[in-house]
């Protein structure tokens, strides 16, 4: 790459996000005209869409599990399945997505369904790995409600894996966190919901 395309061409003043600054240059150095016509939003899109999409790193997961409700009666487990959810992984900066099931066994109280899915809209808006975010779902689950036992599984494709290095497409990688009752030990419970999961 020639070393002149390194010169910033353009005054940082002129950029109202510093991250505009920084793709402006990237775009010029990997041999491109960041001042033509196609390019020329371009550091401010991608700007606007690195703070959207890394939003959750401004965001506590736990406080949206702070309201809950009582378990009406509720003693066995509650699914939740098919959040869909899109991420950036942290080693490349490009999408993983899929989607997250989680099973908990309330304790005296439940919480609203859709703050799973918010939950999850947290922590994969950050650069992440697939485990640490199935790691932190639970862990969050687990210290805010405290229920006798919470799983979650992701499923995911990741663009790291199919865009470039190994170019595998269509692969799919799961990880599963547990906790409580779901911990390894108690392969009944764990059972119960893979086999809850399958019967949609
Ligand atoms: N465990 C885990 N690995 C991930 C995740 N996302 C990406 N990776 C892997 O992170 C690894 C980074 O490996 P490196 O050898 O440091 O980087 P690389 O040379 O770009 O690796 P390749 O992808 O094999 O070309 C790769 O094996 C990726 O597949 C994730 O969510 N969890
Ligand atoms: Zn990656």
């Amino acid at each position: 790459m020639n070393a002149m395309r390194a010169e910033a061409v353009k005054s940082s003043t002129s950029f109202t996000d510093p991250i505009e600054k920084h793709f402006y240059d990237i775009i010029h150095l990997i041999g491109e005209d960041p001042e033509r016509e196609g390019l020329k939003e371009t550091p401010k899109r991608i700007a606007k869409m690195y703070r959207e999409i890394f939003s959750g790193l401004d965001e506590d997961p736990a406080e949206v599990l702070g309201k809950t409700f009582p378990a009406e009666g509720t003693n066995d487990i509650v699914i939740v399945q098919d959040i869909p959810f899109h991420s950036v992984c942290e080693h490349h900066f490009v999408p993983f997505f899929g989607k997250v099931h989680i099973g908990y066994i309330p304790n005296g109280r439940i919480v609203g369904l859709s703050k799973f899915a918010r939950l999850v809209e947290i922590l994969a808006r950050r650069p992440q790995v697939q485990e640490r975010i199935t790691n932190q779902i639970v862990d969050t689950i687990e210290q805010v409600i405290e229920p006798v036992g919470v799983i979650a599984v992701i499923e995911a494709e990741h663009m790291c894996m199919s865009m470039r290095g190994i170019r595998k497409p269509g692969s799919k990688t799961r990880t599963i966190a547990r906790r409580g009752i779901f911990d390894k030990d108690n392969d009944v419970q764990e059972q119960r919901f893979f086999r809850l999961l399958e019967k949609e």
